[in-house]
């Protein structure tokens, strides 16, 4: 059951408070379903609404008047409840997805800087899937040479033979998510492997990439590392090169979370208020779409 969070609301549902969390969409769900079994209060009308902290935390405030008519007269009560935890929502969504994915792995695509290794690590640990990282695999292969060394030392070329050779292995794989190169997307056999699992492209502006990219530095990133300029706009200058060249390779990703979309879903002006748990989050309920439709299967 859900009620829509955009204004004050009012219920006329009978709920055990310890029953619903919010979702990030601004809902109220019902984390099991609401029964007599469960004795709740006769509940005869609610209101909740969003609060903005200071410190960018989102909660929401629950008010429950409860009426109680076994007792002489009425009570009235009132309680505020902070329910808006996203760990639970995190697991709430996994432990629905995961039955689902079959032990498919999922492919998190997006350009250098997108969140793949951070969002992936999350993902890995509420699905309870193994997480790797394709570049770490590319330099396992060659000795335990960085992606950095590998460039210099043997050129884009080399590197990008043994991407798709580590990515063919992972194809035989089951119960990973794995973080890719940015570059993955563009050779089309790339693709053949990723549709073995299910790919995500995480779609995050240029700003904000070269915002965190000038954050850690080049040195790790060869594309990145030979413009000059400070290092937000050498970052910001190459990546929406490799942008354009790459075209929408990307789009031939199974699902998608755009953080802009996302931010103003949740009511973010900016995408660097999104928490990796929010996009992670996200990355769940996409996949979750992509696997309705493949499988016509539902939750709801
Ligand atoms: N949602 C986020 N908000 C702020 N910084 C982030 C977010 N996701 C990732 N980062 C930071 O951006 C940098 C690149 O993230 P990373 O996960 O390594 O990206 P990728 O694997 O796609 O290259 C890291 O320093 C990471 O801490
Ligand atoms: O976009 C690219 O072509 C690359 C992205 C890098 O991975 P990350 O996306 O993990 O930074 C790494 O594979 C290599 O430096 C090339």
């Amino acid at each position: 059951m859900e009620a829509n969070l955009g204004h004050l609301q009012y219920l006329s549902v009978r709920i055990d408070s310890g029953m619903f969390v919010t979702k990030p969409s601004g809902s109220v769900r019902f984390l099991q379903p609401i029964s007599d079994q469960h004795k709740p209060l006769p509940l005869v009308s609610a209101f909740q609404q969003p609060l903005r902290l200071p410190n960018r935390c989102r909660t929401v405030s629950f008010g429950a008047s409860c009426y109680r008519e076994n007792i002489s007269g009425l009570t009235l009560e009132t309680e505020n409840f902070h329910p808006f935890d996203k760990d639970l929502l995190l697991k709430n969504k996994s432990h629905e997805v995961q039955p689902h994915l079959n032990g498919r792995c999922i492919y998190l695509v997006g350009m250098m800087g997108s969140g793949k290794t951070t969002i992936g690590k999350i993902l890995a640990k509420e699905l309870s899937y193994t997480f790797s990282d394709s570049d770490t695999l590319v330099e396992q292969e060659v000795g335990g040479t960085s992606v950095a060394e590998i460039f210099k030392l043997h050129g884009e070329g080399f590197f990008r033979d043994k991407e798709t050779e580590v990515l063919r292995k992972l194809s035989l794989m089951h119960g990973f998510v794995i973080s890719t190169g940015g570059g993955i997307v563009v050779r089309p056999i790339n693709w053949k492997y990723m549709q073995k699992g299910i790919s995500i492209w995480l779609d995050v502006p240029l700003e904000a990439l070269a915002k965190r990219i000038a954050a850690v530095g080049t040195d790790s990133r060869p594309l990145l590392h030979h413009e000059s300029g400070n290092a937000y706009t050498k970052a910001f200058r190459r990546l929406s090169i490799l942008q354009e060249e790459r075209g929408d390779a990307y789009t031939n990703a199974n699902a998608k979370v755009c953080l802009g979309s996302l931010a103003a879903k949740l009511g973010f002006s900016d995408v660097c208020n999104l928490t990796p748990a929010d996009i992670a989050l996200e990355a769940l309920v996409q996949i979750q779409t992509f696997l309705e439709q493949e499988d016509g299967y539902s939750t709801s």
